[in-house]
């Protein structure tokens, strides 16, 4: 059934100077990235970024003003089955409510040219083989969502695409797809997944893709972005507060008052200030590195197309 044209394993999504324009408003501006095979990869940005509008570029779904989108080589017109080359779980909403589920996928195989086992098959994949029959009306978001990945991996493509996956999903099921994702990853899929917050990405992606009012503002590796941007204070506590805060601040750090007598340390790493306090001879209490959240990292690096945005409304 398979077109085996991803033989080669040459299934990365390559967007180009990708461009869209609804009139005077470029949502999407020349924007380039690649998505490797065997990795989650992160597409972040703010509401309103151009995130959806890009995936739908990606999938032939809205034509570019400029730029092209290449899935393993070829254009989605390209693409014989586009099913058996990428699956997307775009709008969970987008189900016939009276329609059982099986018979939801049974209708895309079979429109797609696709073998009526592989219904049962993606059912097992994704738990909802016990509810098979039940429409889909009667599903809550999470089953939904489940239905949604199913419909995607009908065809066995080796390219994911996830818009906002976990939205509105409660901890167990937010667990479930990201778990699923980092397996269709480690399987050897190119999986992208978008998202607005960096927190569930830092536990999810392995790359990521930072946009910002339709322009790439960051393409970067989960742990290069997190060594980066993880250099932050250090909470220092001691017996003598004061006198340490004098030597520190010497020395050419800055120095603040953190919460339970503590100092909150810049400019110079716990190492630098272990030495001079020993130097000194004051006694630590407590030397502890603290890492900003990612969430402070990504809102700091996105803050001016978000201001952008509330000054253009
Ligand atoms: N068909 C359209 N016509 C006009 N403007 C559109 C259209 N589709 C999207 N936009 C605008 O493009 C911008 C980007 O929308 P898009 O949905 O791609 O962003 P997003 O990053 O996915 O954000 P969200 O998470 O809020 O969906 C928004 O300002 C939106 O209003």
């Amino acid at each position: 059934m398979s077109s085996g044209s991803h033989a080669s394993g040459m299934t990365t999504i390559e967007v180009r100077e990708l461009t869209k324009r609804y009139g005077s408003d470029t949502v999407v501006d020349e924007l380039s990235f690649t998505v490797e095979p065997g990795h989650v990869t992160g597409f972040l940005g703010p509401n309103g970024a151009g995130k959806s509008t890009t995936m739908r570029m990606i999938l032939g779904l809205a034509p570019p003003s400029h730029g092209s989108v290449r899935v393993g080589g070829r254009a989605y017109g390209q693409l014989a089955v586009p099913l058996t080359e990428v699956g997307a779980l775009l709008d969970a909403g987008a189900l016939h409510p009276g329609r059982r589920a099986e018979d939801h996928l049974l209708a895309i195989a079979l429109s797609n040219g696709l073998a009526r086992g592989r219904v049962a098959e993606v059912l097992g994949m994704v738990g909802l083989e016990k509810v098979a029959r039940r429409r889909a009306g009667t599903f809550s978001l999470g089953m939904r969502q489940r239905l949604g990945i199913a419909a995607a991996l009908l065809g066995d493509p080796q390219v994911l695409i996830f818009d906002e996956p976990v939205n509105g999903l409660d901890p167990e099921g937010i667990r479930w797809i990201r778990d699923f994702m980092r397996t269709l990853a480690a399987e050897g899929r190119s999986v992208l997944c978008s998202s607005h917050l960096m927190s569930e990405m830092a536990l999810t992606a392995d790359h990521l893709v930072v946009i910002g009012r339709g322009r790439l503002i960051a393409d970067t590796s989960m742990s290069e972005f997190t060594r980066s941007n993880g250099q932050g204070t250090v909470l220092v506590r001691a017996e003598y507060c004061d006198e340490l805060a004098r030597h520190l601040t010497a020395a050419g750090g800055e120095v603040r008052s953190g919460p339970e007598r503590s100092l909150i340390v810049s400019g110079l790493d716990s190492t630098e200030i272990g030495r001079l306090a020993s130097f000194h001879g004051v006694a630590l209490v407590e030397l502890t590195p603290q890492t900003p959240s990612l969430e402070d990292v990504f809102m700091e690096l996105t803050r001016d197309s978000v201001e952008y945005e509330g000054a253009a409304a």
